[in-house]
């Protein structure tokens, strides 16, 4: 029997079209929110997803702003773009391509956005916010990773949750919203002691470990969900392959739902920062904010 495929692929186009009709009924108002994306260098896994996310954004209505800086340029004019960008009210929300260049400070570059503008959720202020139950913009990708579970599961409240990673991206915000939901959570790492037992107990397994294909078929439990964030390009049989954290063929044929690479969280991410930004606009029109759209 062949476990049901999350479509994260498809999930993300309904997002996208309850996003497209949230920007068209703002247009009535004159408002068109917009998105500036900020890219230090060249980094190939950033490449891959600055392809997909400008073309989506004029999708759906919103204006999209680049800015594609040399890998050389000094923190202090990051910083000033950054201002400027903070002050522009056609400016809703600001994305700071990671990783930045080893010679800029991410944490300083990232706390330096607006946070009603940082639609990535990485400002401290918006961690804190998510880690107390404030109303917060919550990181793109552990949202999608919500959405797509809430749609499987329905109520998660008491389920067993493992997440492997702990990155301030995906792990440690995908705890805090399983948290919020009344998840029973774990969060280990690559370093973790016994992670097959662990993963064996999970309802919920979201691996985003940055390990191709570490987790096995036989460390899930039957019938569990599992949420594969890893997008790892690895070589086989002589050719470049996309590959998740999961060994796919093998958990699927235990899993009760699983998300594919490519095809999965990947598209959701994007989808949620157009959200996001469409959130980001409402709030700061003081209107309401468009609803399944947020956590
Ligand atoms: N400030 C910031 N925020 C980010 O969210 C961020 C970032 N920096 N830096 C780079 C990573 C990477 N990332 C991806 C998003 C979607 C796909 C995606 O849509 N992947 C397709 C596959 C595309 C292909 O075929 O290569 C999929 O999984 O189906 C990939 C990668 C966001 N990131």
């Amino acid at each position: 029997m062949t476990p049901p495929l999350i479509d994260g692929k498809s999930f993300a186009s309904g997002i996208r079209s309850r996003v497209a009709s949230g920007v068209l009924a703002l247009s009535a108002r004159g408002i068109t929110p917009g998105l500036a994306v900020v890219l230090v260098g060249e980094d190939p896994a950033s490449a891959v997803y600055v392809r997909n996310k400008g073309v989506q954004t004029r999708e759906v209505g919103m204006n999209s702003y680049e800015h594609k800086l040399e890998a050389t340029t000094s923190q202090a004019d990051l910083l000033a773009l950054i201002a400027r960008l903070n002050r522009d009210s056609d400016v809703h929300g600001i994305l700071v391509q990671l990783p930045l260049p080893g010679h800029i400070d991410s944490d300083a570059v990232l706390n330096a956005i607006d946070p009603a503008k940082d639609v990535d959720g990485f400002h401290v202020i918006n961690a804190g916010r998510l880690a107390t139950g404030q109303k917060a913009m919550v990181p793109c990708t552990p949202l999608g990773c919500l959405m797509m579970l809430r749609d499987r599961l329905g109520d998660l409240s008491g389920l067993d949750a493992l997440v492997i990673g702990r990155s301030n991206i995906v792990g440690k915000p995908m705890a805090q919203l399983l948290l919020a939901e009344g998840c029973t959570v774990t969060i280990a790492h690559s370093r973790s002691r016994n992670l097959p037992d662990l993963a064996r107990r999970a309802d919920i397994l979201v691996a985003a470990v940055g390990r191709p294909e570490m987790v096995q078929g036989d460390w899930i439990k039957p019938g569990a969900t599992v949420i594969d964030v890893g997008i790892n390009r690895i070589e086989r049989d002589g050719k470049p392959r996309l590959v998740g954290d999961v060994d796919f063929a093998a958990a699927a044929a235990v899993a009760g739902a699983i998300t594919p690479v490519p095809g999965g969280v990947g598209p959701m991410t994007i989808a949620c920062l157009l959200a996001n930004t469409l959130t980001a606009c409402c709030r700061a029109n003081g209107l309401p904010e468009p609803e399944g759209l947020t956590a």
